[in-house]
C-alpha cells in the first residue's frame, strides 16, 4: 500500500530550476540584459504557484524558460524530471504538449468559432476526429460554455474568452498550466470567476498551475505558495498565509501593503502621534494561538490606559492574521512593564515616533 506522504516525497518536482541564467544579447550600441540571474526553483505537482514582480523583474522570461520557448544561458530546467536541453525535437514537442498557456489578451482566433479554437491544438498534435469532438465537448461543459460551441470570439465577453482560452489550453491534456497575467484584462467580478475556474482546474483536474502576476489579489485567493522575483532574482518565497503575514524583502513589503493594510507607514504614524497620547506598540496576531482579550484582560489587569489606533485582521485562506497598534499611556515604569508582559504574549515591536 502506498500512503500520500509516500510518493509525494520521493517523486521527482514537476518544475525544477536550477542556478539558470538567461542573458539576452545586446542591442546594437546597448549593454546585454541579464534578465534571470541564478534562479533556483522546484514546483511540486498539485500545486498553486503564484510568480508575483514589479514590470522588467524577469517573470515572463522565466516563464519562457520553463516552457521550452527560450533556451537558458546557463543552468539546469527539468520537467518532470527531463533535461530541457538535451531533448531531441521531437521529445521537445511532446513536453510543450505537456504545458498549457494562457494569456492576459486571450489570443485567441477570432476567425474561429469558440470549438474551431479548442479544436485547434488537437488538430495540430493530429488527435482523432471522435476524440476532438469528445474532448471538446467535455471541455466546453467543464468551463460553462457549452451553448456557445458555434459562437465567434468576437461575441464573447473578456470572461468567457478566457474561459475559451482555458479550455483550449487543457485540449491537450496537459499537467502544467502557465497563466500569464490571465485576469489583468478583467473586471474584479469576472476576475473572481476565472480563478474560480482556476481552482477547479487545479482541484478537480489535478493540474499544476503556475500564475504570473503583479495582482496580490490574484496570489491571495488563488495560489498555495508565493514567488516574489525582483531583477531577475527570487528575493523571498512561501506559503501564501506566511508571506502576507509576515513579509520580509521591501519589495514583498510593497506587494503586500496593496491588499493588507494593517501597519501604518511613517506618514500615518505621525498623524496617530499628534492625535494621541504615549508609547505606540504593534502586536502581531497569527492564527488562534492567541487571544486578543487575553491580551486586552492582561493590560486592563495594569495601571496603564491603552487604546486602539490602527489596525487590520485579514483572513486568508482560512487562516487569520493581523496586526493591531495600541497607544499606551500612564505611568513610564507601568507602560515598560505592560510592554514586556504583552511582549510574552504576542510578537510586539514598539514604534518609534
Ligand atoms: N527577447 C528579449 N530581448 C532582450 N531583452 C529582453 C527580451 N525579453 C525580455 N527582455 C528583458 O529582460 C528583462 C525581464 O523581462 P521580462 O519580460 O521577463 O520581465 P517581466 O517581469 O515579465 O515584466 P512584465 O511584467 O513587464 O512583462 C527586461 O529588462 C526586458 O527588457
Amino acid at each position: 500500500m502506498t500512503t500520500a506522504a509516500g510518493p509525494a516525497a520521493t517523486s521527482v518536482p514537476l518544475v525544477e530550476l536550477r542556478d539558470v541564467h538567461k542573458t539576452f544579447p545586446a542591442a546594437r550600441g546597448g549593454t546585454p540584459v541579464e534578465a534571470i540571474r541564478g534562479v533556483d526553483l522546484s514546483v511540486e505537482a498539485g500545486e498553486i504557484v503564484g510568480i508575483v514582480g514589479y514590470s522588467g523583474a524577469g517573470k515572463s522570461t522565466l516563464v519562457r524558460l520553463i516552457n521550452a520557448l527560450e533556451s537558458t544561458t546557463s543552468g539546469s530546467v527539468r520537467i518532470g524530471g527531463r533535461e530541457i536541453a538535451d531533448l531531441k525535437e521531437r521529445d521537445l514537442r511532446e513536453v510543450r504538449l505537456g504545458i498549457g498557456m494562457i494569456f492576459q489578451q486571450f489570443n485567441l482566433f477570432r476567425s474561429r468559432t469558440v470549438w474551431g479554437n479548442i479544436a485547434y491544438p488537437l488538430e495540430v498534435a493530429g488527435v482523432a476526429r471522435a476524440e476532438q469532438n469528445q474532448r471538446i465537448s467535455d471541455l466546453l461543459h467543464f468551463v460553462g460554455l457549452a451553448d456557445k460551441a458555434h459562437s465567434h470570439v468576437d461575441e464573447l465577453s473578456g470572461g468567457q474568452k478566457q474561459r475559451v482560452g482555458i479550455a483550449r489550453a487543457l485540449a491537450t491534456e496537459p499537467s502544467l498550466l502557465l497563466a500569464d497575467e490571465s485576469t489583468s484584462a478583467l473586471d474584479p467580478e469576472t476576475t473572481q470567476e476565472v480563478l474560480s475556474l482556476l481552482r477547479r482546474v487545479n482541484r478537480e483536474l489535478g493540474i499544476t498551475i503556475v500564475v504570473i502576476t503583479h495582482e496580490m489579489d490574484v496570489v491571495r485567493s488563488l495560489a498555495h505558495r508565493v514567488v516574489v522575483m525582483e531583477a531577475g532574482r527570487i528575493v523571498e518565497q512561501g506559503p501564501v498565509v506566511q508571506v502576507l503575514s509576515d513579509p520580509q524583502q521591501p519589495v514583498t513589503r510593497r506587494f503586500v501593503s496593496t491588499i493588507v493594510d494593517d501597519e501604518p507607514d511613517a506618514e500615518a504614524l505621525a498623524a496617530l502621534h499628534a492625535r494621541h497620547p504615549g508609547h505606540f506598540v504593534k502586536l502581531a496576531f497569527r492564527g488562534d494561538e492567541v487571544r486578543q482579550s487575553d491580551v486586552f484582560a492582561e493590560l486592563l489587569s495594569r495601571d496603564v490606559r491603552f487604546e486602539l489606533v490602527y489596525g487590520g485582521i485579514e483572513e486568508v485562506q482560512g487562516e487569520t492574521f493581523g496586526n493591531l497598534t495600541l497607544a499606551l499611556d500612564g505611568d513610564p515604569a507601568a507602560v515598560t512593564a505592560a510592554v514586556a508582559a504583552v511582549a510574552d504574549l504576542v510578537p510586539t515591536t514598539e514604534l518609534s515616533r
